[in-house]
């Protein structure tokens, strides 16, 4: 069977999709990922029809990092027969100032988007390594690029501005937002279960190891709580959210702190993983009652609900509030505390639904309907890749 394989790698997890190709439609085939990545590494694929292809948990030393998971996963892919790989579809966070839209790749587009690996250090190289390696092992299969940052590049020129000289933001210094590829997803999923509350003002929040929120108008994005990197906004597994510039500032010149080390400490030691001083992974500070752990849990619910009033405002009101990914599709804890935040917006949880795992959980009186859509970010890759490879010039 003609097949597309899709590849992201995330901040704690890799996901892999395999599509198949019948009468220029797409079916999924196999779905997988290894998750916890450095925590609880375990690699899991089904088939569509949810038969277990396999289900194996790692030490966490043993997955410790992406490259290691990238190992894994491409020892288990290649024992997958019957599918002819016409295309290899991508995830790649930053597409800078160049791509706002996804692209066929070649050895100039790999040099551009290398360029850009110090704005996304946790991925880029992460995103970029299976290209590589698939260039040298399969020349002749077509690999498509598809951005985290092409759809937000329809925001007004003054919500994607820093208040910064312009010359910074001709260089490409813009609040470019992440996660688009679920938002993407999420939107058209939305106008499918509710199309009226799709069509009017929605805030997605991708909760997951990266974590961020989305504002939506008609379906379009207008505001995100990320920026120029994937820093910025909420608080995350291991990266801090919004910071004020002068933290930095004081680490460089007070504490003697090399830009690496300021790197490293931003993009893997802080987040949860820094303030409760325990884990990255939501789920061990849910299961603990060390009070650093509930610390973290406060201050990240918190920053969600602050960043959903700023949305909020961004809107000009809200007519549906969208948890996804990790913590968001799975923690019916974190969802209920979100949502008592935005009780002042009109929101009203329906907690058996919420406990549940229903994709409805407001009840039928709140002012903002709230709805669980798990993301399928393979999916909006598969299909980009496949119109991008069935362009007459591709
Ligand atoms: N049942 C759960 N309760 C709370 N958090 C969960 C649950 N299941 C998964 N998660 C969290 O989801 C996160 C992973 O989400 P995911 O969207 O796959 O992340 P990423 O793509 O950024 O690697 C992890 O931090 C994990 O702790
Ligand atoms: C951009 C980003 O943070 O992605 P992820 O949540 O997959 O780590
Ligand atoms: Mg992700």
């Amino acid at each position: 069977m003609d097949a597309i394989l899709v590849v992201n790698a995330g901040s704690s997890s890799l996901k892999f999709q395999v599509f198949g190709i019948a009468d220029a439609n797409l079916t999924r085939q196999v779905r997988g990922q290894i998750g916890g990545i450095g925590t609880r590494p375990r690699l899991q694929a089904k088939k569509a029809d949810g038969t277990v292809l396999i289900d194996r948990s790692y030490a966490a030393e043993a997955v410790r990092d992406l490259p290691a998971a990238i190992a894994a996963a491409r020892e288990w892919l290649l024992t997958l027969d019957g599918f002819e790989l016409r295309a290899i579809g991508h995830r790649v966070v930053h597409g800078g100032p160049d791509y706002a839209q996804p692209v066929l790749i070649d050895t100039t587009v790999l040099d551009r988007l290398a360029s850009y690996q110090d704005l996304a250090p946790l991925h880029q190289p992460n995103n970029l390594a299976p290209i590589r390696l698939a260039m040298e092992i399969n020349p002749d299969v077509p690999q498509v690029a598809c951005f985290d940052t092409a759809f937000h590049r329809g925001h007004p020129e003054h919500a994607d501005c820093y208040a910064l000289p312009r010359a910074f933001y001709d260089q490409g210094v813009r609040r470019y937002g992440f996660h688009g590829l679920s938002y993407e997803y999420v939107a058209e999923r939305l106008s499918e279960i509710a199309p009226e509350a799709a069509r009017g003002k929605v805030i997605v929040a991708h909760l997951g190891s990266g974590a961020s929120m989305c504002a939506l108008r008609e379906g379009h994005s207008v505001e995100s709580t990320m920026g120029f990197t994937a820093l910025d906004g909420l608080p995350m597994g291991t990266r801090p959210g919004q910071l004020d510039p002068g933290v930095v500032l004081y680490l460089i010149i007070h504490k003697g702190m090399s830009a690496q080390a300021v790197s490293d400490l931003l993009y893997h030691d802080a987040g949860l993983k820094g303030l409760s001083g325990l884990s990255n992974d939501m789920r061990d500070l849910l299961a603990s009652d060390d009070p650093h752990a509930q610390l973290a849990m406060a201050h990240f619910v918190y920053r969600c609900v602050l960043n959903s009033g700023m949305l909020a405002a961004a809107l000009g009101g809200v007519d549906a509030f969208v948890f996804t990914a990790g913590v968001g599709e799975n923690s019916a804890r974190v969802r209920a505390r979100i949502v008592e935040g935005l009780a002042w917006l009109g929101a009203e949880l329906d907690p058996l639904a919420n406990e549940a795992g229903a994709s409805l959980i407001s009840t039928a009186r709140s002012r903002v309907a709230l709805h669980v859509i798990p993301t399928d970010e393979e999916l909006m890759i598969a299909r980009h890749t496949l119109t991008i490879i069935s362009a007459p010039n591709a």
